[in-house]
């Protein structure tokens, strides 16, 4: 067990406990600017909110028509902006220890004086390591949702975007369809060609999967060999469509290394969400469904069964 020693009280302790009360309320009564950004930035570590604290707070100091952040974080932009602009611009490139962290501009109709462009620059410097604190939580959320091999988000997206999109689904009576897809004897692939090759097909295949979805589908890495695909605004005639489309781009693509050529083919199950059904539900109908196009021969797709009857 961790020795903890024991402390002894010093002489001097009230007097301390003291100055760290009125240092306590000092701080969070303090009329002092930089105090308060400090302390209003300290309490989030959205990104947005910040932008939000630090723009409420700067304008009190220096007026402004518009505050503009833009900055690319894991591979997405992130774009915050308020107001409307105006000709004249501060513009500032947030760099900390080497990293770039986004570029903040202040735009407004007036020009800027020097004594301005000081004191946006004394609040910059105090708001800069929360923001690149919060840029920093965005990337790692970013990877916790992200599939390493595949670089697509994977079963933690998934489980979350399933919950969100249930809830949609119910709210506003929208159509959402879900496919598991499959690939179909890929334990033979890598028991025959190595797990370096069958890595290499799952990319290819995430890759070709992409391709042949719109930019409003999501694809997820569900598991090893398995992908799920959540189709906003689609019934499930639709979405059988859509999963024999990605079977098919599956099926054309192809593994070529010196003489080696490798195909895979792959079995879907479809699901549309129903009225009430948790996201649970809804996946355990795709799970049945796949593991229906298994059973019956693979490389084809199965609907679910709806109330009004399935296939
Ligand atoms: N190369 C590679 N293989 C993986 C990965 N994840 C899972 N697998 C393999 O995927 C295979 C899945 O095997 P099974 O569950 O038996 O399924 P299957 O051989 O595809 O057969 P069916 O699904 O029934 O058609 C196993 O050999 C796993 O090792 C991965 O990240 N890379």
């Amino acid at each position: 067990m961790k020795h903890t020693p024991f402390v002894s009280k010093s002489a001097d302790q009230p007097q301390k406990l003291a100055a760290l009360k009125q240092a306590w309320q000092e701080w969070t009564t303090s009329p002092d600017i930089l105090a308060r950004l400090t302390r209003r930035l300290s309490t989030t570590l959205s990104l947005e909110n910040q932008l939000t604290i630090f723009a409420e707070e700067a304008a009190t100091v220096v007026p402004f028509d518009s505050l503009q952040y833009r900055h690319r974080i894991a591979k997405q932009d992130f774009v915050f902006s308020t107001g409307l602009g105006g000709p004249h611009r501060a513009e500032y490139r947030l760099n900390l220890e080497g990293a770039h962290f986004g570029t903040l501009t202040l735009l407004r109709r007036k020009r800027f004086t020097e004594e301005e462009l000081g004191g946006i620059e004394m609040l910059i410097g105090t708001a800069i390591c929360p923001i690149r604190n919060a840029c920093q939580f965005i990337a790692l959320e970013q990877t916790a949702r992200t599939d390493a091999l595949t670089g697509i988000p994977n079963k933690r997206a998934l489980d979350e975007d399933l919950a969100r999109t249930s809830h949609l689904s119910d709210r506003h009576q929208e159509t959402y369809s879900l496919i598991l897809l499959d690939l179909d004897h890929f334990k033979a692939v890598n028991d025959i060609h190595g797990h370096l090759v069958g890595d290499q097909i799952l990319r290819l295949t995430a890759e070709s999967m992409e391709r042949t979805l719109r930019v409003s589908d999501s694809i997820f890495r569900f598991g090893g060999e398995e992908f799920a695909v959540l189709l906003p605004h689609t019934a499930s005639n639709e979405a059988r469509e859509v999963a024999d489309r990605l079977r098919e781009a599956v099926t054309n693509t192809i593994f070529e290394r010196g003489d080696i050529r490798v195909g895979v083919t792959a079995s879907c199950g479809v699901s549309t969400h129903m009225q009430g059904e948790s996201a649970e539900q809804w996946l355990t109908r795709a799970d049945e469904a796949l593991y229906r196009a298994k059973r019956e021969g693979r490389n084809q797709t199965r609907i679910s069964a709806t109330i009004s009857g399935g296939q």
